[in-house]
């Protein structure tokens, strides 16, 4: 599969100056609350020992210091308060935004790339990696005030006396020492911890979806086990990370009180030699536990390693190409001719599809039909362009499916599947659900289609009933997945396997809907079931991959190798009778209808009597 080129949008951009274009106006706020109360912290010693000085020295009391410093402590405090408030308002909504970004990406990409990841380790990196790296601007402007603290109280003390911050300066190579230890080990532990919650939450997704089968297995206490197993790494890893913290925690309370000590004892010396003032002395005393404070980096520094860490985890989603396209112009108003033109497929070296040539007249209804991965859903999945083929290409109307905007595709291609993903609060919603919101109307005209009406209207609040309330067996999930489709049907309808749970009453009746569509709508039914081969217009026969002809029903149906493709074990086509007219039908319009072409020989010449000249 070739790659799609490298996305060329803003979002290639990394970590935490991506994040910080989200919401810049808060963050310049968040930026100027921290440097203010920074900078009020800095003024305050020196104005508190020129105050002091002054009272010192014996003079009329000094109003205006004493009130400088009752201004200065209060602008720190309300600095400190506001960038508080700002910084947790802030990381919520970088929070939400980092999603929200996130699953657009995921969805806009094409679904193979976009779905390569695990589902437990994508639901991992939605949650819980997005909040880690939005927390990082915050953070950073949070360190930003947690450097210029000391740097300034650095320049302070140097302004009192150069002997008393040169005692400073003696412990600053062993604190720079200490944090750079510290960050790499945090990033290193942080990163192995979240690639171990990933692991856990990728399994109990998997137990999740299979958790009818472990129970049938009665393996739950296996499963319980596999889920729990990378428990005792995440533990590990947990445990390092807290021992990283603690030991720099315990190195820095020991060297920055040691630190201090000795700026006050030297700053102590200086006042007895007459180099400094009591006011200096004080000034330098404050100075010197503003300095040391950069101790309190450790703990920024290490939840902004956690969120480097994160943001990485993050960069493959974010850089996900949207699904490309050419943009060549209007699609033509047409009932939807779709035209496969030499299509492969490969999945690591592997052909899914290969060399399929297939025309389906706009209006007419095809049935594909084959083998259990035959290739079937494949050939689905291109028709829409669910998937891009690696080898050549699909038209609909001519044109080319990748030159079609994307939103315009998904409103001319209606999908439904075996077993729907139903979304959406209510069940009407989930019937509305599409590329645009369907009239309660249509909704209800799409049920009946669907033959979902019936069932609907027992739900204790009808089409208002929340889709998780409602009691859905296999086959009203089916319909509720079928209403849907029909509800945005486009030009071209595909049914992958969608009716294969419906009683085959219900199939009739959902059949006699979508011949309805015929002349209008293009359908495409992936079917194993006779009566829906026997029912299009034309069938596509796949076998391995490769299309082995095309035809209609009754004609395929003189070779023997199709018609074991219906077969049971004893021999019998499947509901088929002996005809191949799918009598299984109980409604009375059970006769195919014929108006396709003549099927004709493939180019290996497998099949004796009919072939497709499609089928490379
Ligand atoms: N995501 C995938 N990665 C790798 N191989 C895949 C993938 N999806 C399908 N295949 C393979 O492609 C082949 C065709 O699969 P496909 O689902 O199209 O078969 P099918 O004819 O629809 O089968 P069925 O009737 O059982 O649904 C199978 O051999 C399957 O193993």
């Amino acid at each position: 599969m070739p790659l799609p080129p490298p996305d060329p949008s803003p979002g290639t951009a990394s970590g935490a100056r991506r994040l910080a274009r989200l919401h810049p106006a808060a963050l310049t706020w968040l930026f100027l609350c921290s440097t203010g109360g920074a900078l009020a912290a800095l003024a305050l010693p020196a104005a508190l020992g020129h105050t002091v000085d002054r009272l010192v020295s014996g003079g009329p009391v000094p109003w205006s210091g004493l009130l400088l410093c009752a201004v200065l402590t209060l602008a720190e405090t309300g600095c400190d308060a506001a960038a508080a408030v700002t910084g947790t308002t802030t990381t919520a909504r970088l929070t939400a935004s980092l999603r929200t970004r996130t699953a657009a990406r995921i969805l806009a990409a094409e679904p193979r790339r976009a779905l390569a990841l695990p589902t437990g380790d994508l639901t991992a990196r939605l949650t819980a990696r997005t909040a880690d790296a939005a927390s990082a601007p915050v953070t950073a402007a949070g360190a930003v005030a947690g450097v210029l603290l000391p740097l300034g109280a650095l320049v302070g003390l140097l302004l009192i006396d150069v002997w008393t911050a040169a005692a400073l300066l003696l412990g600053a190579p062993l604190l720079v020492a200490l944090l750079r230890t510290f960050t790499r080990h945090t990033a290193d532990a942080g990163a192995d911890y979240q690639r171990a919650q990933s692991l856990i939450a990728h399994r109990l997704t998997e137990a999740l979806d299979g958790a009818d089968t472990i129970r049938a297995a009665r393996t739950g206490a296996r499963e319980h086990r596999r889920v729990l197993e990378p428990l005792a790494a995440l533990a590990d890893h947990g445990r390092r990370t807290w021992t990283v913290y603690g030991r720099a925690v315990g190195r820095s309370g020991l060297l920055l009180p040691l630190l201090m000590l000795l700026v006050l004892a030297v700053a102590g010396l200086r006042l007895a030699a007459g180099a400094i003032g009591v006011g200096e002395l004080v000034a330098a005393s404050r100075y010197a536990s503003l300095a040391v404070g950069i101790g309190a980096l450790t703990g920024a520094l290490g939840s902004l390693a956690r969120s480097r860490a994160a943001a990485r985890s993050l960069d493959p989603l974010l850089t996900l190409a949207p699904l490309p396209h050419r943009g060549l112009g209007p699609v033509p108003d047409a009932p939807g001719h779709l035209e496969l033109r030499d299509v492969g497929v490969e999945q690591e070296g592997r052909p899914l599809l290969a060399g399929v040539h297939l025309t389906v007249p706009g209006g007419t209804s095809l049935a594909v039909v084959g083998r259990s991965g035959s290739g079937k859903s494949q050939l689905a999945a291109v028709a829409g362009r669910l998937l891009d083929p690696d080898a050549g290409s699909v038209l609909l109307d001519g044109v080319p499916l990748d030159a079609m905007e994307p939103a315009r595709l998904r409103r001319e291609v209606a999908y439904a599947f075996a077993r729907p993903a139903l979304l959406g609060a209510t069940v009407e919603d989930t019937i509305a659900h599409g590329p645009w919101t369907a009239s309660p109307d249509a909704v209800r005209e799409a049920a009946r289609a669907a033959r979902a009406d019936g069932f609907l209207a027992l739900l204790p609040y009808g089409y208002a009933t929340p889709v998780a309330d409602a009691p859905l067996s296999g086959g009203e999930r089916q319909r509720l997945g079928l209403a849907r489709a029909f509800a945005h049907p486009g030009r071209l309808l595909i049914l992958d396997d969608a009716l294969s749970s419906l009683d085959t009453v219900t199939e009739h009746h959902v059949r006699r809907a979508l011949d309805a569509r015929a002349g209008r709508c293009t359908r495409i039914i992936v079917a194993h079931r006779l009566s829906s081969a026997a029912r299009a217009d034309r069938v596509a026969w796949l076998e391995n991959g490769r299309l082995r002809a095309t035809g209609r029903h009754d004609e395929l149906w003189q070779d023997p190798d199709y018609r074991s493709v219906f077969s049971t074990d004893d021999g019998g086509a499947d509901n088929g009778g002996t005809d191949g007219s799918g009598s299984d039908d109980s409604g009375s319009d059970n006769s195919a209808t014929h108006n396709g072409g003549s099927p004709r020989r493939t180019a290996d010449g497998t099949a004796p009597s009919l072939a497709a000249a499609e089928t490379r």
